[in-house]
């Protein structure tokens, strides 16, 4: 196997709520997940990121564990509310200081941070003032992001603005499986904007002062027709419009996508030349989370984009019900590519929830898991040679950790978490990602 390029950087990626634990710690106030997972009914057996990984105590000990493995990078995310308990105005130094610290071990193990700024995890106080369907929700990011670029930036060399906005919007806003809860269709395409104008205005205040990197992390999922008939043409037109584009054309192209006026119907307002030109921020990397793909047939009755996923005969399926398919991988880098140019591009996530078996003499054998990760490296090896500017690789996820309203049911990890003592096991796929990382792709 050839090589990855040469500065490649392969790493590994957690969030804050579904590790750190100790969420009200050292004065951070609360934020939305905190309030979703203590409202009943609402987690998957009533979990909640009050211990997750307790790495909030042990960040120590799993950098330890990173240097171990020789990972080159770590991406985390930053709790709003440790630094902002009330979202803006006075900032919390013991949250700083543990980000802070957090980032020197890093560095003195010669591990690089990745800091994204916004995992999903909103401050309560700003919920309370309408979160992202408040208009402010730009302004109130740019302070807090400001606050972090002026305490860390220089040992922080890449920042991402957001994780995922789609998923923000879809889980928190439309369906309401994800905190804040809400099911609003008119909601919905309110809170994109307004998270877009947020990347926007965070990309801006990092060019006053910053030095390095920064970029947005989307989830992409590529779509593909189950038929080649008009109807399943157009709702795989819609289903990408609405995944995979959605955020993209904005913050890349200054542009909507056209179908999105079909899927939300009244609920759509065009916007303003203004608020794209406030997205549209030169950037200097995109950050793509990957992890299965869709073949896309025509539902009239399922409501708002009126598409299903068509499950495939043969296919394997993980514990989250998504289908294994590398190559989508290779499809989706090529068309990031065609469509937005040659942006330099991180694969931000990219792993697997499987029935692990359990620990067994330290050990735990994950042989799935590993040819997981062989596709996909491969994948991800046959996109470079086809030209596509990828940089870096970081795993979902380094630990077991907490799967939002899923609880603590589905595992990720390369390491295993053990939910009673909080023990760590190396799973065979660490020792094999571990390889992968020393060969610089070669033991492929
Ligand atoms: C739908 O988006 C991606 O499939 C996606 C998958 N995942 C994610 N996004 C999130 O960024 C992580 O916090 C999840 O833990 C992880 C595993 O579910």
């Amino acid at each position: 196997m050839a090589a990855f390029p040469s500065g490649f950087l392969w790493g590994c990626a957690t969030s804050a709520y579904q590790i750190e634990g100790s969420p009200l710690a050292d004065g951070a106030g609360p934020s939305i997940w905190h309030r979703f997972a203590h409202t009943p009914g609402l987690m998957r057996d009533a979990e909640t990121g009050d211990i997750a990984c307790d790495h909030y105590r042990r960040f120590k000990d799993d950098v330890a564990l990173m240097k171990r493995l020789g990972m080159q990078a770590y991406r985390f995310s930053v709790s709003w509310s440790r630094i902002l308990p009330d979202g803006t105005g006075r900032v919390n130094q013991a949250g700083v200081d543990f980000y802070s610290r957090l980032v020197d071990e890093l560095r003195a193990n010669g591990i690089e941070p990745f800091v994204t700024l916004y995992h999903w995890d909103m401050p309560a106080a700003l919920d309370d003032k309408g979160g992202w369907l408040n208009r402010d929700s730009a302004e109130w990011f740019a302070e807090y992001a400001s606050v972090l670029f002026r305490a860390l930036d220089g040992r922080v060399t890449k920042w991402a603005t957001l994780n995922e906005p789609w998923v923000v919007t879809d889980g928190g806003y439309l369906f309401g499986a994800l905190a804040p809860g809400h099911r609003n269709l008119f909601e919905t395409p309110i809170a994109s904007r307004n998270l877009m104008r947020a990347h926007g205005a965070a990309v801006r205040a990092y060019r006053e002062t910053g030095r390095h990197e920064i970029g947005l992390v989307v989830n992409i999922e590529p779509k593909y027709p189950a038929s080649e008939s008009p109807e399943d043409l157009a709702a795989t037109r819609r289903a990408t419009a609405y995944m995979n584009e959605q955020y993209l054309d904005p913050a890349m192209l200054g542009r909507c996508p056209p179908e999105l006026r079909d899927v939300f119907g009244e609920a759509w307002t065009d916007w303003s030349d203004d608020d794209l030109a406030a997205v549209r921020q030169p950037i200097d990397f995109l950050g793509i989370n990957y992890y299965t793909r869709a073949v896309t047939r025509d539902d009239p009755a399922a409501w708002p984009v009126r598409t299903a996923t068509v499950r495939q005969d043969g296919a394997f399926y993980t514990e989250t019900g998504w289908e294994v398919y590398p190559q989508g991988l290779v499809d989706t880098l090529v068309w990031i590519k065609q469509r937005y140019g040659d942006i330099p591009l991180y694969i931000t996530e990219n792993g697997v929830a499987l029935a692990d078996a359990p620990v067994e003499n330290g050990r735990l054998h994950d042989p799935q898991r590993i040819e997981y990760l062989r596709q996909h490296l491969l994948a991800l090896h046959q996109a470079i040679a086809a030209g596509v500017d990828v940089r870096g690789y970081m795993v979902w996820s380094l630990l077991d950790n907490l799967e939002w309203s899923l609880g603590f049911s589905k595992r990720f990890g390369i390491v295993h978490v053990d939910r009673q003592t909080q023990e760590r096991t190396l799973k065979d796929s660490a020792e094999y990602y571990s390889r992968i990382i020393a060969s610089h792709g070669r033991a492929l």
